[in-house]
């Protein structure tokens, strides 16, 4: 906010007065009414910049359709240039906002039509959009599909030759130049002066019109893909502070948001929200029993018969995982192919395009097969195993049903496939708690599995609306909850016992030793349970959920092992009135070691006398 001549004009007048007068005193007092003068037009001015900004805000949010200079042109350019009759919901009030001027956050889900919110104004205005995208694909992508509707679009990226670069270099301050679009990667923006130096020319020329950085979490640490070059963005704001910048994101949270707003300097943005519950899609978490992994066999089975002739994904660890899981399903007669980051990049496309056409049922996949898929009749994702966090959970399962007929969304838990991930993570800064969120997710029997993810997203849902969309709500009241504080005392009992043994244990260790399995490497007292291995597993992640237990990681130059050891809450356990309770599933859990919610929870699982649960183990 510029004050700078009005304060001049009356240092001027102070100084002319001060020519008239020797009263100190008078010239303080003119000083005194200039400060109020010079505060009193700050807040009018400030005051009249809030009330227009409101106007305008007001003006696009809840009249999106009100006719507004661009009006025609982007009704004209929706049906014309993209061929499509209507806008979805909020990409209107995107697009107004984007063209009014304003710096916007779009959080849109997965397949809503975000790419549309740059595309559309970048065709209306002069000069170039500049869009930040951190994959070379997706950008390819995006570059084939407006070639296909003829706009013009150009990428800088490593791979670019020397030729395209100076061509697209030299066009970026061309008022003659066609392209509307121009792609790269947040590495070009970090590391080429040559482009900065460019865009600073277009930006001065007026012909940088709009900066769109998709995938805005990554520039996060709490968001799920936080890539270090994003960090470096701010550039962009702080060098072109006149042009609007709109950040687009599938998945953030409200804090990673904020931390976004914060890296990219942009000072004030709109956050526009679409909801996050995608009313087609059928949620459900299935166990993985340890004992006895049929999941593969349970996969085909559902291929074969719900999903018959129809197309899907199944969501794997690793890429030998993809290999392997792959394999079994052709073995059991599914169309299936693998597709992870170590195959070839024209084995990828051929999956990619023959699964695109129906050619092959189902894509064996790793996270690598994720953005820039764009198939509508994905009628499931099934994850053999769970995912790292909850956004990535909800991105994954979010290529079903994009064209908004029903499609499933099916997660096999798997007790040691916590500690995989676990591993995995390690090394980011939040990864475990956002894996503890997707394990709550998949432990949960009580709450709609919908509203589990909206709440995540800082987002109010209503169990109601589910309409039995989910696995909880279409088998409601199909849990129990249960004492688990002698057991969580047993548990504890036999880490410490390990503890002072200067040993760790892994979660298999623990499992099987509670179980009185195992070698018997030491002879220690402890107490074993009775009940099922599934029961064993849910506890003690529900120990771990609940804090009383915790992760403890060691390296090998070669691998990360994880170990269990107390958790925060696990002193608690020493009290006497201190009790635990957890919800469990009631279908698959042994008749005789649970009881109804109606029972007094004492009763919930059989603990054995203490002579019989003297053991000795590992
Ligand atoms: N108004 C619209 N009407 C009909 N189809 C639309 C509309 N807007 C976009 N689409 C289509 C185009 C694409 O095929 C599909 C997904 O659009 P896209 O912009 O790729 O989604 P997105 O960017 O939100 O998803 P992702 O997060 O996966 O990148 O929706």
């Amino acid at each position: 906010m510029s004050t700078g001549p009005f304060v001049a004009g009356l240092k001027c007048s102070g100084n002319v007065f001060w020519g008239f007068s020797s009263f100190a005193w008078q010239r303080g007092t003119l000083q005194l009414i200039a400060i109020n003068l010079i505060t009193l037009h700050n807040i009018l001015e400030y005051m009249l910049n809030i009330l227009l900004y409101c106007i305008l805000t007001c003006l696009n949010v809840f009249f999106p359709n009100l006719d507004f200079s661009w009006s025609t042109e982007l009704e004209q350019n929706l049906k014309d240039v993209f061929q499509l009759s209507t806008f979805r919901p909020l990409q209107l009030k995107a697009i107004n906002l984007s063209m009014s001027g304003k710096d916007l956050f779009l959080v849109m889900p997965t397949g809503r039509g975000k790419s549309l919110c740059y595309q559309l104004p970048a065709v209306c205005s002069e000069g170039f959009t500049l869009v930040v995208t951190p994959l070379v694909s997706l950008m390819e992508d995006q570059l084939m599909y407006l070639k296909s509707i003829d706009v013009e679009a150009v990428s800088l990226n490593a791979s670019s030759s020397k030729e395209h670069a100076k061509m697209v270099l030299a066009e970026m301050t061309d008022s003659k130049a066609p392209f509307k679009l121009l792609y790269v990667t947040p590495e070009k923006i970090a590391k080429s002066k040559l482009l900065m130096s460019r865009l600073e020319k277009a930006y001065n020329a007026g012909r940088l019109s709009r900066i769109a950085v998709d995938e805005v979490h990554c520039c996060s640490q709490w968001g799920h893909d936080f890539r270090p070059d994003y960090k470096l963005l701010g550039i962009l704001k702080r060098q072109f502070p006149k042009v609007p910048l709109l950040g687009l994101t599938a998945t953030a949270t409200g804090s990673v948001l904020k931390d976004c707003q914060k890296i990219l300097c942009v000072p004030e943005p709109i956050t526009l929200t679409a909801s996050f519950n995608r009313t087609n899609l059928y949620y459900e978490v299935r166990l993985k029993d340890s004992n006895s992994d049929d999941s593969v066999s349970d996969i085909s089975a559902l291929i074969k018969e719900r999903y018959k002739d129809q197309s899907g994904i199944v969501y794997v660890f690793s890429q030998k995982d993809a290999e392997t899981v792959s394999a079994d399903l052709q073995g059991k007669g599914v169309n299936a192919s693998p597709y992870h980051a170590n195959m070839n990049p024209e084995d990828k496309s051929q999956v990619h395009r023959k699964w695109a056409t129906n050619k092959i049922q189902v894509v064996v996949a790793t996270v690598a097969f994720g953005m820039g898929i764009d198939k509508a009749d994905v009628r499931f994702v099934i994850h053999h195993t769970i995912s790292k966090s909850i956004e990535n959970y909800y991105q994954e399962s979010g290529r079903a049903g994009r064209d908004d007929k029903p499609a499933d969304c099916i997660v096999y838990f798997g007790f040691n496939d916590i500690f995989r991930i676990s591993t995995m993570v390690v090394m980011e800064n939040v990864g475990q708690q956002k894996l503890l969120t997707m394990v709550d997710y998949c432990q949960n029997v009580d709450r709609c599995r919908r509203s589990v993810i909206a709440v995540h997203f800082d987002e109010v849902w209503d169990d109601e609306g589910c309409n039995e969309m989910c696995d909880v709500c279409r088998h409601g009241n199909d849990y129990i909850t249960v004492d688990i504080t002698q057991h969580a005392k047993d548990v504890v009992q036999i880490v410490e016992l390990a503890g002072s043994l200067d040993e760790k244990l892994t979660p298999l260790k623990v499992t099987e030793a509670w179980m009185g399995k195992g070698p018997a490497k030491r002879r220690k007292m402890i107490q074993t349970t009775t009940l099922s291995r599934l029961e064993v597993e849910a506890i003690i992640t529900s120990l771990l959920l609940q804090g009383y237990l915790s992760e403890d990681f060691s390296f090998t130059p070669y691998t990360t092992y994880f170990y269990l050891k107390l958790g925060g809450k696990a002193p608690l356990l020493k009290n006497q009135s201190h009790s635990i309770t957890m919800k469990m599933r009631r279908t698959g859990l042994d008749a005789n070691t649970v009881s109804t919610t109606q029972q007094t929870v004492q009763e919930s699982f059989s603990v054995p006398g203490k002579d019989q649960r003297r053991k000795e183990i590992w």
